[in-house]
């Protein structure tokens, strides 16, 4: 095992579909590096080719060109050792019906190699699966919980997920980005897609986001937040008449400037703005007057995914969205 080499190793990865003028591009010379031991989201809309890339990491589809490693292996050579190594679901995660949530787990793990009987119950009761239900009985929340099951279980040092969270409600997206943080202090890594921002930001050490197959940006989420649009709103003790306005606006950063009298009869004034990274500016600005209050809110990292997936490259994009949905 080479463990210096990167978890995910892409380059100039492309895939077309079809042929002649169905011919579809939807991949288009990715580079990607996922490093061992990070939680990395892979972000983009419906169409971005997000689970294109997931398909040819597992060898369930082969690049037309470029190449791809994980840990280190080739996925079309790797074979059975490598898929042991790895965990993963499936977007579209299906498994036989007729058996028992709990045979099917277990027929999964004997694939895998075993895995403690004591691990799939206490994952299933952490998820609030029961083992003992059908297959077929299961609702869709239900049946993704069995695929977050089965890609946990043995512990792999690599974990793909595709969609993890979709069909999951709010408490138990909780109990899943709990286990994506468990497994990221054990030293494994994660690659988990996603069309929702927000799913990612609270775990991602960093974050890739694709458009229309090619890649737009990779950033740390820490960066992201930095340089991300905040709104600000500043209540001060002078009137309007008393404060500088062309001095705020002139400020690095500041946008959108509004001082207009408080809203109550106190008197005083009340500021507002929107900030484009950091606060410096505006608060030695600030500095100057009597601040009785500052809301300054935290980033919005859906707006900065907004302006990426409709400014770049001109085309518009439907298909983000900032809930669970
Ligand atoms: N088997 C296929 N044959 C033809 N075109 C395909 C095939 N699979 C995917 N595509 C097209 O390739 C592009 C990328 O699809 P992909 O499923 O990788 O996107 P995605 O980001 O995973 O989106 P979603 O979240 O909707 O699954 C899309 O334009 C899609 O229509």
């Amino acid at each position: 095992m080479s463990g210096g080499e990167a978890a995910v190793l892409a380059e100039g990865l492309s895939k077309e579909y079809g042929g002649g003028r169905k011919r579809v591009r939807a991949l288009d010379t990715l580079d990607l590096t996922v490093r061992r031991g990070e939680v990395f989201g892979y972000l983009g809309p419906n169409g971005a080719g997000k689970s294109t890339t997931i398909r040819m990491l597992l060898d369930l589809l082969r690049p037309t060109s470029g190449t791809v490693r994980v840990l280190g292996e080739e996925p079309r050579s790797g074979g059975p050792g490598l898929r042991r190594r790895v965990g993963y679901l499936a977007g579209d995660f299906v498994i036989e019906p007729r058996q028992t949530v709990g045979e099917a787990l277990r027929f999964l793990a004997e694939l895998r190699g075993g895995v403690p009987p004591m691990r799939i119950e206490g994952l299933a009761e952490r998820l609030d699966l029961d083992l003992k239900r059908k297959v077929r009985q299961l609702s869709k929340g239900n049946r993704q919980k069995v695929g977050v099951v089965q890609a946990f279980m043995h512990r792999p040092e690599l974990l793909i997920l595709d969609e993890p969270t979709s069909g999951l409600d709010p408490l138990l997206q909780q109990e899943f980005l709990a286990l994506v943080r468990e497994a990221r202090e054990d030293g494994r890594t994660v690659f988990m897609s996603s069309h929702i921002m927000s799913e990612v930001q609270a775990v991602a050490d960093r974050v890739a986001v694709i458009r229309e197959g090619r890649l737009l940006t990779v950033d740390t989420v820490d960066s992201l937040r930095e340089h991300a649009v905040r709104h600000v709103a500043v209540r001060l003790d002078e009137g309007p008449e008393e404060v500088d306005a062309e001095a705020f606006a002139r400020t690095p950063g500041v946008r959108d400037l509004e001082v207009r009298p408080a809203a109550d009869a106190a008197g005083g004034s009340e500021l507002r703005c929107t900030l484009d990274g950091r606060a410096d500016g505006l608060v030695k600005a600030l500095a100057r007057y009597g601040v009785a209050a500052l809301e300054l809110e935290e980033p919005d990292l859906e707006e900065v995914f907004f302006t990426l997936y409709n400014h770049n490259g001109g085309r518009e994009t439907g298909g983000v969205t900032g809930h669970g949905a």
